[in-house]
């Protein structure tokens, strides 16, 4: 107790959260919903949003834990903060070791700080050229054609359970080829190569989201795997890092030395760039970035589109005002070309208010790297200057930030043409921002764009209709459709869609 009212008393007891156990880890896996004192409950700042801040009255509040042991931190929704913290990377590093579920195939630019991290970031982000966008959209529009005239050939009308059976799988196609040079087809996939018991897809979103139990699991006890779970863990893992070493071998042996753009290829001349007698790479770490960028590069991009498609089937008007801006920046209905991205404002503004309501991160964890203050003021329009200590942790609350009514209105409605004109660009943090921001930002954005363009221009999204359900109202359907748990990312639960051709 004394050590609670210490750490309390060095933070000048500022407004927020006290509570016995901390929201994450296994605390936050246990104990799902808030239970006053003890616990905030897992997904507390998805499920709070804005709330927290409008009670404690200021857009910076504390949320200290007594176990175990007592420590304080800092929840952040205010953008003049955040930018400070994302401006100073050596002030506001990031908590590596919360990262470790990350790591299982090496260290990686995700997980890495300090000289680490710059040497990762120096190998790998030229990869993301303007070559390799051109590259993204080419095969985006392949993939999509390659659904529309094989995988749903013959039929006017599509029904799905969930929007992610279609999302994932296209994800997924599109980081195999742009990233790593490797094209699936939807027929090809159902075939399993030689010494192989998973599939590629199967494998990754299996790795995806059993992470969790493999970190939680010792390794004597998922190799001995008692239960199902344990051993398609246990499978996943080592069928995922098969397909990776059989990616990096045929690359190595191939014969053709050609000019490529893919992501790959730079990870791949990194490893063998040894002309200082040093692999820029080593081999663990060539692992660990591959394994980094198939997560980061699907994941979210496919929830992404459940929650677009989803919004989509809710907001009939909005996709009719997007199918006629598409219609208007391509009459004749051919395949849109790379160069026409920038003319479909209407197709970002859809994905920047669905990133707005639908962050994939919801907190982005940094740490004072020493004794420091952040600045913010009160709903009473006064100054407030935060003391916050070296080695406090604090999450920038990307729900919080993004439906905060100071610097959006109506914060729950979707809205895309907020993003028409000027809008609050520091109050949107969906690819964090600053010298850590997420790397794929362009990529994710050219893969969706020709998503959406491709797909609104010839299919009409509605929501599937179930019996079940009949009687509910305009917001219990919209809860239903758009509900979403945790994860590595905020995941949508179901999502049952259809789409209809259009004639
Ligand atoms: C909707 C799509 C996406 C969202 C919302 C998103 C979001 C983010 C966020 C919030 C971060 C910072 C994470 C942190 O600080 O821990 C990040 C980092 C990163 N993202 Fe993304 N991402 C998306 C798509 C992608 C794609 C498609 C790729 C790769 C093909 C990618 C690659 C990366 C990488 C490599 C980093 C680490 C950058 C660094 O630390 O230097 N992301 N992303």
């Amino acid at each position: 107790y004394l050590e609670f009212r210490a750490v309390v008393r060095s933070i000048h007891d500022h407004p927020g959260f006290r509570t016995l156990l901390p929201p994450y880890g296994i605390f936050g896996f246990l104990f799902k919903r808030p239970i006053p004192g003890i616990t905030r409950g897992g997904m507390s700042q998805w499920r709070g949003k804005y709330r927290d801040f409008e009670a404690f009255g200021m857009d910076i509040i504390s949320a200290t834990s007594v176990v175990p042991t007592a420590r304080n931190a800092f929840l952040v929704a205010d953008p003049a903060a955040i930018k400070e913290i994302t401006s100073s990377r050596t002030r506001f590093p990031k908590p590596v070791a919360q990262y470790r579920v990350l790591t299982f195939f090496g260290a990686n630019i995700v997980t890495a700080e300090g000289d680490e991290w710059k040497r990762f970031r120096k190998i790998t982000a030229p990869a993301f050229s303007e070559r390799n966008n051109r590259l993204v959209w080419d095969e985006t529009v392949k993939i999509m054609l390659d659904l529309f005239e094989n995988e749903w050939a013959g039929k006017d009308t599509v029904v799905v359970d969930h929007a992610v059976e279609v999302t994932l799988p296209i994800a997924l196609f599109v980081i195999g080829v742009a990233g790593f040079g490797r094209r699936m087809t939807w027929q090809e996939d159902s075939k399993l190569p030689p010494g192989h018991q998973l599939s590629f897809k199967e494998a990754l979103h299996y790795v995806s989201s059993a992470v969790f139990v493999k970190l939680a699991t010792p390794a004597w006890l998922l190799k001995w795997a008692p239960t199902e779970r344990m051993r398609r863990t246990n499978l996943a893992f080592k069928e995922l890092e098969q397909y990776m070493l059989e990616m990096i071998q045929a690359r190595r042996s191939s014969e053709k030395k050609e000019e490529r753009y893919d992501l790959f290829s730079n990870l791949l001349d990194a490893s063998e760039d040894e002309s200082d007698g040093q692999a820029r790479l080593a081999d663990e770490e060539l692992l660990g970035n591959i394994f980094i960028f198939l997560l980061a590069g699907h994941e979210t991009t496919a929830h992404t589109l459940a929650f677009t498609f989803g919004l989509l089937a809710l907001y009939p008007e909005q996709q009719d005002k997007l199918y006629k801006h598409i219609k208007h920046v391509i009459p004749d209905g051919r395949i849109p070309a790379y160069e026409e991205m920038n003319s479909l404002h209407e197709s970002i503004a859809v994905f920047y208010e669905t990133l707005r309501l639908f962050p994939p991160v919801t907190g982005i964890p940094k740490v004072a790297a020493e004794d420091t203050t952040l600045v913010t003021t009160d709903h009473g329009g006064n100054k407030v200057v935060v003391p916050v200590t070296k080695g406090t942790g604090i999450s920038l609350h990307v729900p919080g930030l993004h439906y905060n009514p100071r610097y959006w209105d109506d914060p729950y409605e979707f809205k895309p043409e907020r993003f028409h004109g000027d809008w609050p660009r520091d109050a949107f943090l969906p690819f964090s921002s600053g010298a850590r921001s997420c790397l794929g930002r362009r990529f994710f954005e050219t893969e969706g764009i020709a998503i959406l363009t491709m797909l609104v221009s010839r299919y009409k999204i509605e929501v599937k209709e179930e019996p079940e359900f009949a009687g509910e109202t305009f917001e219990q359907r919209k809860e239903r459709i758009l509900a979403a748990r945790g994860g590595l990312t905020l995941t949508p639960v179901r999502t049952p869609l259809v789409f209809k051709r259009r004639q």
